[in-house]
């Protein structure tokens, strides 16, 4: 699994604090990355105790997890809503005074497209996260999903946009990523990034993009993991 270093244990007390968050016949979107996991691991726990919950994996890696832990699945076109998700994040504006506070950058693994469907689809969406993913302002590069024959022409648009974006390469493959949609990722670096709504809303209107790893104005709260507990920012 792709990690972004920080703090296991602190991870740990996110994604399980965060999992005490669900009730009886939720619907809960199960997002990606290693912080998420522990949440997936301590529903599983849950549900072995009686949690009766049906999950919606967002991606291949969630599923998988979801499965090795008897979480019953289900898909958002069989249900009515979803009643809370749980995900983890690249970056996390913490900043009060901004507009951009709770602005998160996701798609260090690629999933930041059938993530954001799900957890804008919940009725609740609970980030989790190590403090190594608190930023003042967002600077990491921005995970652009494209069209495999859109990669250049996407790219190009990037650069008019001030961005310049690597092709994201495979590790234990020749080649690009290639994600759960059978598309490839730009991972696109802009500096620092001081309208990320309205970086996001450029990024949406370019034809070949499938969707990109800023998710503004989404989060509901972020489950901080410490050292000895849980730090709660609601937006
Ligand atoms: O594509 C991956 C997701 O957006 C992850 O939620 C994000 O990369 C955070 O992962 P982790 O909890 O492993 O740092």
């Amino acid at each position: 699994m792709k990690t972004d270093g920080g703090s296991d244990a602190a991870k740990r007390r996110a994604g399980e604090r965060a999992a005490e968050e669900i009730e009886n016949g939720f619907v809960v979107g199960l997002g990606t990355g290693s912080t998420t996991a522990h949440a997936i691991r301590a529903i599983g726990r849950a549900i072995d105790d009686g949690l009766d919950i049906r999950g919606i994996p967002t991606s291949f890696q969630a599923r998988q997890l979801a499965l090795a832990v008897g979480i019953p699945l289900t898909s958002l076109d069989t249900v009515d809503g979803i009643d809370l998700a749980i995900d983890g994040a690249d970056r996390v504006v913490d900043a009060p005074d901004a507009t951009a506070h709770g602005a998160l950058i996701k798609g260090g693994g690629a999933a930041h497209a059938r993530e954001k469907l799900v957890d804008t689809a919940a009725d609740r969406f609970v980030v989790v996260a190590d403090p190594s993913k608190l930023t003042d302002r967002l600077e990491r590069s921005v995970p652009v999903e494209v069209l495999p024959d859109a990669h250049t022409v996407v790219a190009d648009r990037l650069a008019e946009l001030g961005g310049e974006a690597t092709l994201r390469a495979a590790e234990q493959k020749d080649g690009p990523v290639v994600t759960d949609n059978g598309n490839l990722v730009l991972d696109c670096e802009f500096g620092p990034i001081d309208d990320p709504d309205g970086l996001a809303t450029r990024l949406s209107g370019l034809p070949g993009v499938v969707e990109h790893g800023l998710f503004v104005g989404v989060a509901d709260a972020t489950y901080v993991g410490t050292d000895d507990g849980v730090d709660v920012r609601r937006y």
